[in-house]
């Protein structure tokens, strides 16, 4: 049943709401035991495909598979959900409340109060076990859900924007945890419009804008789609080495940047070398993740990303 290499997978999937398309065609894979990113702007399409994919609402047209099942639902036991929207019972205790959760996807409910002292303890809020959710902080009440979204060990996570209200110190601890699930081989997919989250934690991303996903593929794959960019200080500010830089590099003062040649960096060093140039200063910089991002979805979309955190 389980057998499958993706622990998720959706073919055009397709949503309207309303005559307004939602997602338009969205097909995904996700490798089992990975960290998939889910990234795109606000409105784009991400929490109704991660909807249709739940099995919470179903797609106009398409199919999906969760952990091997064509009904989403029935792997609801074996699914952890972080929704976009959180809450929690202000008045259930810390305790109860991811003991709560874990009954709702089958864990016995003393097995749940055991975990959960074990996950509150083990995540620095031991003293909060028996104190009521209103007396928590925001990010504290955000931990406790997101501890009652992996109490019954389930073998996928699907987790809507994690990050956002959460202070740096939360986030990073929340890195960690999504790392040590998947250490543990559980797959994890969230989705994200912070860029730098999505560029540290996943193997392989989708960008989604205007519900059609755009790219879906390795990180790298992404970043090596676009070339290397270098930037060069010369210590002569002319000459005939000038013939030796691409035609449309930029310029200001001695400063220079352009694409790395297809040749590589050696042919164009030695020319620029034997024409007098002098070398002050030489970098390669390897296009990170947002530059793929504006390459793929467009410069409109990505404005409308977090590059960090
Ligand atoms: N239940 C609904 N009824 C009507 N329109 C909806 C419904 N759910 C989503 N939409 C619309 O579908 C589009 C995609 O929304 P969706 O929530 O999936 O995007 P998103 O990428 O998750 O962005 P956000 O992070 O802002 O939620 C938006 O235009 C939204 O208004």
């Amino acid at each position: 049943m389980e057998s499958s290499a993706f622990a998720a997978e959706a073919v055009g999937l397709v949503k309207t709401f309303d005559g307004k398309t939602a997602v338009d065609g969205a097909s995904m894979s996700v490798p089992a035991g990975s960290i998939y990113g889910f990234l795109g702007p606000n409105g784009a399409g991400k929490t109704t495909t991660l909807r249709m994919m739940l099995g919470i609402i179903d797609p106009d047209e398409g199919t999906r598979r969760l952990l091997g099942h064509e009904a989403p639902l029935k792997a609801a036991h074996d699914i952890g959900y972080l929704p976009e929207e959180r809450g929690l019972y202000p008045a259930m205790t810390a305790r109860e409340a991811i003991a709560f959760m874990g009954a709702l996807r089958g864990l016995p409910i003393r097995k749940g109060r055991e975990r959960a002292g074990e996950l509150l303890d083990g995540h620095g809020l031991g003293d909060w076990i028996g104190k009521p959710i209103r007396s928590l902080s925001k990010g504290m009440a955000q931990t406790v859900q997101l501890l009652g979204t992996i109490v019954h060990d389930p073998k996928l996570i699907i987790l809507d924007e994690p990050f956002s209200g959460l202070d740096a110190i939360n986030q990073g601890k929340l890195e960690d945890l999504i790392r040590a699930q998947a250490d543990n081989g559980v797959t994890v997919i969230f989705s994200t419009h912070v860029i730098a989250h999505a560029e540290r934690l996943c193997e392989k991303v989708a960008i989604i804008a205007n519900g059609k996903i755009a790219f879906e593929g390795e990180v790298d794959e992404a970043r090596n789609r676009l070339r290397p960019i270098v930037h060069l200080r010369t210590r002569q500010a002319d000459g005939p080495w000038l013939d030796d830089l691409p035609a449309d590099a930029k310029r200001s003062g001695n400063e220079f940047s352009f694409e790395l040649p297809e040749s590589g960096p050696e042919p164009m060093l030695k020319a620029l070398i034997d024409h007098g140039a002098g070398i002050d200063t030489l970098s390669i910089e390897r296009p990170g993740l947002h530059d793929a991002f504006v390459a793929i979805a467009g410069a409109a979309a990505a404005a409308e990303m977090k590059v960090g955190a």
